[in-house]
């Protein structure tokens, strides 16, 4: 059996604890959840193109920004944006503006989704990689829906864009294949691959590290942080950042009845940040508008609502994954989410490519975990210090049992 545990392990987590997340607002003299209502409300985003028409049945909410100078800037306070994004009220995402190079980096990664996607059966095969369970290389239909049906919606292709082999350590390699693996690269058939994937995953990375820099700043307000237990500092140390090219193939006919994660199911991601970004829809590898305003990313709120999120293609979107939940106490909130498919006759033959980097902790780095734990209680408080390895291990033999 396979997964790709930092999304799919929390696709059981959809049970999100938002008393746990609200309470600890209470704590903290930050924002009113009144005052983020009005704020919340005055990112609505009103309709008015022809695109529109379909009227989506849910809110449409226009991710908190901040802009790239000012988040270069490590003097600036950011920390109220930052609360409004990811704390106790936020949507759990938020957007960074006017990084230089990153319009033409999305466009060159993403173009290639769909001839990787569409390479002959046999040359995809040779980028498979079982042993990490897909999780360096292509994976298409490995890993489980919630049905319990192979998910054959979309095709991933995996690999660590700053190290190529972060480890040569067999036994590391053995024990941790998901993070200690090679890079596999399309040498032959796709050579661009290797260099629009690193250098798309290398600018989200850096402006990831300043984004958790911010974050820190936020958290050490509220709560005591250990000298090097912050974000950023975990994140520095780290080895085993993630980048998937995600490609979800042609909607293949037109479906009333489509479910809301109809293309990507509930889950949080399960490491310390991911950087998203916007969705690039295509018909025959060539790039068109989304016919259908519905369809794109969906994120539940602390409140349970469920709201549509947009922002704009030359914006990178972060979200918070449980791992930073955890370590600072809720005060950073991990981020549910799911992708709903294009539907009607406009919608048939319809792809879609995007990339996210999945910024993670180490695989030795020992997690300080607060003493009261509002998530995967009975997995951290009998184990006293983990490493992060050990806890995704632990995890998986909780959800999945799959010691394979
Ligand atoms: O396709 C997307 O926009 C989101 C993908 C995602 O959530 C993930 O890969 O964890
Ligand atoms: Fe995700």
């Amino acid at each position: 059996m396979s997964c790709h545990f930092w999304r799919s392990l929390s696709l059981l987590l959809c049970n999100y604890n938002n008393k746990t997340c609200s309470s600890s607002s209470s704590s903290s003299s930050y924002s009113s959840p009144t005052s983020h209502l009005a704020r919340s409300l005055s990112r609505l985003v009103t309709c008015r193109n022809m695109s529109c028409q379909s009227q989506a049945p849910f809110p449409t909410l226009r991710t908190v920004t901040l802009s790239y100078s000012h988040l270069q800037d490590k003097n600036t306070d950011l920390s109220s944006k930052i609360e409004e994004g990811f704390g106790p009220s936020g949507l759990g995402i938020l957007s960074v503006t006017d990084v230089p190079g990153y319009s033409s980096l999305r466009r060159n990664l993403l173009r290639l989704s769909p001839r990787l996607a569409n390479l002959p059966e046999e040359v995809k095969k040779e980028l498979e990689d079982p042993h990490s369970r897909y999780n360096f290389g292509w994976s298409h239909g490995k890993e489980k829906l919630e049905s319990g049906k192979l998910d054959m919606l979309k095709g991933s292709f995996y690999a660590n864009p700053i190290l190529d082999r972060p480890t040569t350590d067999a036994s590391l390699i053995e024990r941790y294949p998901s993070y200690c693996g090679s890079n596999i690269w399309p040498h032959s058939a796709l050579p661009e691959l290797e260099r629009a994937f690193k250098a798309l995953g290398q600018l989200m990375y850096d402006v990831g590290l300043m984004l958790a820099h911010h974050c820190d700043r936020y958290v050490s307000k509220v709560m005591k942080m250990g000298e090097d237990g912050g974000l950023e500092n975990i994140l520095l140390r780290s080895r085993c950042p993630k980048g998937r090219l995600l490609y979800y193939f042609p909607t293949e006919q037109s479906n009333d009845n489509i479910s809301m994660s109809s293309w990507c199911g509930w889950h949080t991601d399960h490491g310390s940040l991911t950087g998203l970004t916007c969705g690039m829809f295509m018909r025959d590898a060539v790039e068109i508008p989304c016919p259908d305003s519905a369809a794109g990313l969906y994120i539940r709120t602390r409140t349970d609502q469920i709201v549509k999120v947009v922002y704009g293609e030359d914006e990178i979107a972060y979200q918070i994954g449980e791992t930073t939940e955890i370590l600072s106490r809720g005060y950073l909130c991990a981020t549910p989410h799911c992708v709903r498919a294009p539907k009607g006759q406009e919608a048939s033959g319809l792809e879609r490519s995007t990339f996210a980097l999945f910024m993670q902790p180490d695989w030795e780095e020992k997690l300080n975990f607060p003493e009261k734990v509002h998530i995967h209680k009975d997995l951290i408080s009998s184990s006293g210090a983990l490493t992060f390895g050990e806890y995704t291990e632990k995890l998986l033999d909780k959800y999945y049992h799959l010691k394979t």
